[in-house]
């Protein structure tokens, strides 16, 4: 019983210094303009610190022991503040993690991108070895010594792949840093990391049991203390229980992120109604706001309709092809382009509806974009008829569900009412921290999508992932053409293609100038929707886009067919 009284003060003093100093640290990095003082004055304390430690390290009472264990923190305090603040980390300009890197490709990146953080922690061990070690009070160097062993076996753990990736202490400047984390239940190194540190603490407890001086008993029950926390912060890694022990100190990062943009991505499968979404809620935004759009096809239609509603905006078409792909490197750098040229407040991405959510969001997590921007969420648009009619979601639509913060179901009046409940099941089922929202027409409050607490997917190293193998080889068409269009020979034709005619085509979409103004048609999910988009313009020359996306397509048939609908010059 007396043991345990006499060793309260040390027990309490260790979890209030190692927990306070993590977060304070924590917290003064999260400010930008913060940063340089912290790391200065941290700085300047290291020469006080370290002549405390060998002051003290023969005053084996009680009060040389706290003072060692303090003054050791306050020098690790400087490798995490260095690190936190950006100014001591690692080279720059590494190249960025690809789907497909290898791990040892992947580990020396790592290396390269904290080095000088790393050679900092080597340097200041020795630095703590000469002066601590040898003296009847050490307790100084096991502080650092475990401080080091903790942060090494969690780095190694963090690579090699945990559950618990933490992320969100990561302070913008090193948001990059993800990518060298990977998620996974468990890695070999964990057991061996865990039981090592278990075998430490008690250590340390019998120890601490059997000290025959306070200060001696004070001195192992400290590091005891820490060694736990060692412990714990390895379990932590381990279970999916999201840590909230430093939450508090990452208020200080607000201010940053208000100034900064945030970049919403509108997911989801071919026509599930991702531009009707997008181009109902941008009359709604008050704020400068960029859309990116990819469509899959040589020839981009989304770009047109959206250009309309955001005319105080700026609209930017991505070439085609898949973004997660052939722009993966690529969009990084047209979104800072965009920040630097246009500075909107908002930026939303329309990716294909091919586009692997994944590699969309990696690409994101560049270095150089991260700092840029205040957050990053997903918003996946899933079709109610598609996912009933399916009988099982293809596995990028359930990876893109499981990446979204907001979930929107559309095409509800397709289906019946009591079927839109069995979606928002399904969906809710794949991820229940998603905010699901159902919608006709994209109709949905601004208010309603973006009140979420987006949750990124875990970056996780998968193969470079392949459109033809997972979406059945998917082929895209897609032409330009001048001239006036016949409506209803586009109206047949439109039937046509949806009948199979020219082979099993899952999208297809135009813009036609016609007599009647400029139209839109549209061929998503069996259902054929025509539209009037602005009456016919004087000084424009009629001409029309097309695109199909099918899994096979008699081209030169639909070629002459497309033609055909152009109404002849003599006739005009
Ligand atoms: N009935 C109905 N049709 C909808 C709804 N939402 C979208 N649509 C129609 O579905 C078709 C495809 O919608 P888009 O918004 O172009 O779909 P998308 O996901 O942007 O298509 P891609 O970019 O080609 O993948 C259009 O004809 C829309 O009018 C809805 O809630 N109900």
């Amino acid at each position: 019983m007396n043991f345990w009284i006499d060793v309260l003060p040390s027990v309490v003093a260790a979890i209030f210094i190692w927990w306070g100093a993590t977060g304070i640290i924590i917290y003064l990095c999260g400010r930008r303009t913060w940063r340089p003082w912290v790391f200065g004055v941290v700085t300047l304390a290291q020469p006080f610190a370290f002549w405390q430690v060998m002051a003290t390290r023969d005053s084996h009472d009680v009060g040389g022991v706290f003072a060692q264990f303090f003054w050791a923190i306050i020098i690790w305090s400087w490798i995490e503040t260095s690190y936190y603040s950006g100014f001591i980390v690692g080279r720059k300009n590494i190249p960025e993690i690809e789907p497909g890197t290898s791990t040892g490709l992947r580990f020396r990146r790592a290396i390269a991108a904290n080095l000088y953080h790393e050679l900092m922690i080597i340097g200041l061990s020795i630095a703590v070895v000469i002066v601590g070690w040898g003296g009847s009070n050490e307790t100084g160097l096991w502080t650092f010594m475990i401080l080091h062993w903790t942060h090494q076996s969690a780095k190694i753990n963090i690579f090699l792949g945990i559950n618990n990736l933490t992320t969100e202490y990561l302070p913008d400047n090193l948001k990059y840093m993800a990518q060298y984390f990977s998620q996974k239940p468990l890695n070999s190194f964990f057991p061996f990391s865990a039981t090592i540190s278990t075998i430490i603490a008690t250590a340390l407890f019998i120890s601490a049991a059997q000290s025959n001086t306070a200060g001696e008993q004070a001195g192992q029950a400290l590091l005891f203390v820490l060694m736990v926390a060692a412990v714990i912060e390895h379990w932590w890694l381990v279970t999916p229980v999201p840590s909230k022990a430093w939450d508090w100190a990452l208020k200080s990062r607000k201010a940053d992120q208000q100034q900064l943009p945030t970049i919403q991505v509108v997911c989801g499968y071919l026509g599930s109604g991702k531009t009707t979404l997008i181009r109902h809620l941008l009359p709604q935004f008050d704020e400068r706001v960029a859309v990116l759009v990819n469509d899959f096809g040589a020839v981009g239609i989304d770009a047109e309709l959206i250009r309309g509603d955001n005319a105080a905006g700026m609209v930017v078409e991505l070439p085609g092809g898949c973004v997660c792909c052939t722009l993966q490197k690529n969009l990084s750098g047209q979104i800072i382009n965009l920040l630097e040229t246009f500075k909107p407040e908002r930026v939303i991405i329309e990716p294909s509806g091919v586009a692997g959510i994944e590699e969309i969001v990696k690409a994101l997590a560049s270095p150089r974009l991260v700092k840029r921007v205040a957050n990053v969420e997903v918003v996946a648009v899933i079709e109610a008829p598609r996912l009933l009619a399916a009988g099982g979601l293809p596995e990028f639509v359930v990876t893109q569900i499981k990446a979204a913060g907001a979930i929107v179901i559309s095409k509800t009046d397709l289906v019946q009412p009591g079927e839109v409940g069995r979606v928002a099941k399904v969906v809710s089922a794949l991820n229940h921290k998603a905010r699901v929202i159902t919608a006709i027409n994209g109709q949905v409050a601004l208010t309603e999508l973006f009140a979420v607490a987006p949750e990124l997917p875990a970056e996780e190293e998968h193969e470079a992932h392949q459109h033809d193998e997972e979406n059945g080889g998917l082929i895209s068409f897609g032409e330009e053409y001048t001239g006036e269009f016949d409506p209803q020979a586009l109206r047949d034709l439109f039937v046509d293609l949806r009948d199979g005619h020219y082979g099993p085509v899952i999208r297809a979409k135009g813009i036609f100038h016609a007599r009647g103004g400029r139209l839109a048609w549209d061929l998503a999910s069996g259902n054929i929707t025509e539209r009037i988009l602005t009456p016919p313009l004087p000084d424009e020359l009629p001409g029309g886009r097309f695109m199909a996306i099918a899994e096979d397509l008699t081209t030169e048939q639909l070629q002459e067919r497309l033609q055909g609908c152009i109404i002849p010059a003599v006739s005009l």
